[in-house]
């Protein structure tokens, strides 16, 4: 029924917005009766110029007695909108409002509240806080050790100068010495020597008493870098018995590197081939049975020198040893090492070292001594070591081989002592052989060639200068320089005959070697299962976490901040994200429309949570992969390693993503609940996170973070606020935005935030003229999920196929 007269305060002619009297949910309309139905009145200018501003836009006064208005904000209407009732304590009533909103236990409502300052996340956070910071201030070595009190070490010093006295002990036992006997306590050094008879003894169990020895024979191994031509070893042959000490020498770039990773399977030699146990195998095959120690020490600094230790331990051991046994093993290693007064030391990077870099080298060595390896490579051992260690660390080898491991190193100028330890000594130089056999009759074999080596001479020190070219012979007239190609070319030729009579002697025969399948076998209960992996890695990860604390915090302030300023930038709006045009039929009393609030939310919040992400992303696998490749070299199984590594990020992801979204919820308030925007923030910090750590497996580190910033900030603009996803539907290039988790999280954001208004406000036209879709919200989270899965998975690949050689 419509009004004769008009109430409307222009005086302009009412328009009835009902044939029936209603009042929309969410509106006040104390006058409107059957006679007199809601009316819309044209506003007046002031009205008007309010209803077109873009936020804070409702007139506070209806334009006529008939004509409703919306529920005011700190207020409700119940259905029929015949009284406005405050809004009680621990409810909040934004503009419109019929019922009011339960506020969280945890959220500041006073009365007449029109929103809600959740402050879960904060005390949430807080609490978080408090405990990063105690670790802060708790000495980061006391952080998870395990500090076990042992009795072997009751009488062992903690100078470096006791694995000596040990190592002499041993040697003793080994010759059969019975004054040396550890057993008997009244033998001088018998209980420090308890620890190395201990550890060797239990390496020879782990090899079945030397039967699961590898001998391993070459035969006219030659290698060429196809890109250049260029040929960096040729012609070598010869074999390395199974228990011996064999170490190659030559001078700098004679091609010893080359050779070793030849013979483990490194690189494929281009010429010749290699066989184990007199059988056509590959080395590579047998990677838990292998050691090998590269020239630089692949540490990871954040642990300690025994838990350096112990995690090689205890992932490559045969899996059906105790705890108890691997920490036992270390234990007996750390002493032999005579690292036992650092054990509890973190290793320390280059610049914050907190040991010296003859212990780290100790420390790479005791990664691959406590693995019981079958045989095992040493690229240097004795580097950055003073003469005496290293000569101790060469005894623990000599020790470590008589149980039957074939232990072949790289030595670049040995003392005498250490180079009379050697059973047996491959001498290069420019790419050749110039002899192998044992170092007894190295001398002879040169002198036979008319060198005259000098009495009291390091044997060594003559085949480095012989190899180098830096000796004449006397009788001849042949430049020094061109003797090291004669010598090899003589070498060449009589190869079979020189090393038959040299080496043939101490030839196992291959029937007493085990067959490739047996050493498949044994390789197959080597390592501890794919679950136990994935745990030791996840522990570890999270300890190097811990252990930097100042990267954590800065993290997660960093965090902290992007919600902040976002929070603060939406701050104006007072929670109102969103205005869309009133439900029929009260449609004609909208104000000015706000559809495009919460989608850009969407996409500043993808923006700054890439900005805030990208870097520390990059870091988790960019910064090791160093470690990673020497892990996966020997066996370490690298999707245990890469699932340990991203559950570890789960814990960072979600404290910042927390401070992320406390500081963004309080001072923007949203009608989003808060642990749903919390959800869905945390999963975009998960695809960032997996961008970024594909990122950082494809590229060098100091390219990862400026590409994958700008990746992330590629995804996060794909979002769909500019251009609109309706615009883009046009192009249909909807597809191109899907695949990026911005659109998906946009599209949340949005559904979340209208469902809370739909009573009031034509969603559906809001929704047609973003393109968003509504009411799809856990496809929304699963997509995101989804989206940083695949991340995952290529970063995964990327582990897996880039730098395939690194990890041979
Ligand atoms: N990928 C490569 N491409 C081309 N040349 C290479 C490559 N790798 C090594 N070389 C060259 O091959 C030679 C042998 O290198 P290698 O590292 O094996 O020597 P080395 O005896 O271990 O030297 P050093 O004792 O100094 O470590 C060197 O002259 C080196 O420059």
């Amino acid at each position: 029924m419509a009004n004769e007269s008009s109430n409307c305060l222009t005086g302009a002619s009412p328009v009835d917005l009902a044939k029936v009297v209603a009042c929309n949910h969410g509106f006040y309309c104390p006058n409107n009766t059957n006679e007199h139905p809601p009316q819309y009145c044209a506003p007046t200018r002031s009205c008007q110029a309010i209803r077109l501003l873009p936020f804070q836009n409702n007139c506070p006064e209806p334009q006529g007695i008939y004509e409703p208005i919306v529920c005011p904000k700190g207020s409700y209407c119940p259905a029929g909108g015949k009284v406005v009732i405050p809004c009680s304590k621990g409810h909040y009533c934004p503009l419109g409002t019929e019922t009011p909103f339960r506020c969280g236990r945890l959220s500041i409502c006073p009365p007449r509240s029109s929103r809600e300052l959740a402050l879960d996340g904060f005390l949430v956070a807080l609490i978080f806080d408090l405990l990063i910071l105690a670790l802060v201030f708790v000495p980061t070595s006391k952080l998870f050790v395990r500090v076990i009190p042992r009795k072997a070490h009751k009488g062992l010093k903690s100078d470096e100068s006791t694995c000596e006295s040990q190592l002499k002990t041993i040697e003793g036992d080994i010759a059969g010495n019975p004054d040396n006997d550890p057993a008997n306590p009244d033998s001088d050094g018998a209980e420090s020597a308890a620890d190395l008879q201990d550890f060797v003894s239990t390496v020879a169990e782990y090899n079945d008493g030397g039967e699961n020895g590898l001998s391993i024979g070459f035969n006219a191994i030659g290698f060429t870098v196809e890109k250049h031509s260029k040929r960096l070893i040729s012609a070598i042959s010869g074999k390395f018995e199974k228990g011996t000490l064999c170490g190659i020498l030559g001078p700098s770039g004679a091609g010893k590197s080359t050779f070793m990773k030849v013979m483990m399977g490194k690189l494929e030699p281009t010429e010749g081939f290699i066989n184990i146990n007199g059988h056509a195998t590959k080395l590579a095959q047998y990677k838990k049975l292998i050691g090998f120690v590269p020239a630089e020490d692949v540490l990871l600094p954040e642990l300690t020198v025994r838990e350096n230790i112990l995690h090689s331990a205890r992932v490559r051991l045969p899996r059906n040893q105790s705890d108890t046994a691997c920490q036992k093993l270390v234990d007996n290693l750390i002493s032999c090492l005579g690292l036992s007064h650092v054990q509890h030391q973190v290793v320390g990077s280059q610049i914050t070292s907190s040991i010296s870099s003859g212990q780290k080298r100790r420390v790479s060595i005791g990664m691959e001594l406590v693995a019981a390896p079958v045989a095992l490579f040493l690229d240097e051992p004795t580097s950055g070591l003073d003469s005496a260690t290293a000569l101790s660390i060469m005894r623990l080898l000599k020790a470590i081989s008589r149980t039957g491991v074939t232990v072949i190193c790289i030595l670049h100028q040995p003392r005498e002592e250490i180079f009379e330890a050697l059973d047996q000594v491959l001498l290069l130089a420019q790419g050749r052989q110039l002899y192998q056999g044992p170092v007894s009759d190295a001398s002879n074999y040169f002198c036979g060639h008319g060198f005259r080596i000098p009495a009291r001479s390091n044997p060594a020190d003559v085949l480095l200068d012989i190899a180098a070219g830096r000796m004449k012979i006397k009788t001849s007239f042949i430049a020094s320089q061109d003797l090291p190609k004669i010598l090899a070319e003589t070498w060449e030729q009589r190869r079979d005959e020189l090393a038959r009579a040299s080496v043939m002697a101490r030839e196992i025969p291959t029937s007493e070697c085990l067959k490739p399948i047996e050493l498949a076998r044994i390789a197959s209960v080597r390592g501890a299962l794919w679950h136990r992996q994935t745990y030791l890695c996840f522990v570890r990860a999270m300890k190097q976490q811990f252990r930097q604390p100042s990267g954590l915090l800065l993290e997660i302030g960093v965090g902290g901040i992007a919600g902040l300023l976002i929070g603060l930038g939406l701050y104006p709006y007072k929670g109102m994200h969103f205005q869309g045009t009133y439900l029929a039929p009260f449609e004609l009393l909208s104000s000015a429309v706000d559809y495009s609030t919460v989608p850009k939310i969407g996409q500043m919040i993808a923006l700054a949570i890439a900005l805030a992400a990208a870097a520390p992303g990059v870091s988790t696998f960019g910064e090791e992969k160093s470690l990673y490749w020497r892990e996966a070299s020997v066996g370490h199984s690298r999707s245990a390693y890469f699932v340990g590594k991203v559950l570890s990020t789960i814990p960072r992801t979600a404290l910042s993503a927390l401070h992320f979204t406390s500081f963004y919820a309080i001072l923007s308030t949203p009608l989003m609940a808060f642990w749903i925007t919390f959800l869905l923030n945390m999963l975009y910090f998960y695809c960032v996170y997996g961008l970024a750590s594909f990122v950082s497996t494809a590229v060098k580190r100091e390219n990862g973070t400026l590409l994958a910033m700008i990746l992330c900030l590629i995804i996060g603009a794909f979002g769909g606020y500019a251009p609109p996803l309706s615009t883009i539907q046009t192009w249909r290039l909807e597809w191109l935005w899907r695949m990026c988790p911005g659109t998906w999280l946009s599209e949340a954001y949005v559904d979340q935030t209208l469902k809370q208004v739909a009573y009031l406000y034509d969603t559906n036209t809001a929704a047609r003229w973003t393109g968003y879709t509504l009411g799809r919200t856990p496809l929304d989270i699963a997509m995101i999920f989804l989206i940083g899965t695949a991340y995952r998975v290529a970063a995964f690949l990327g582990l897996l196929f880039f730098d395939r050689n690194k990890q041979r």
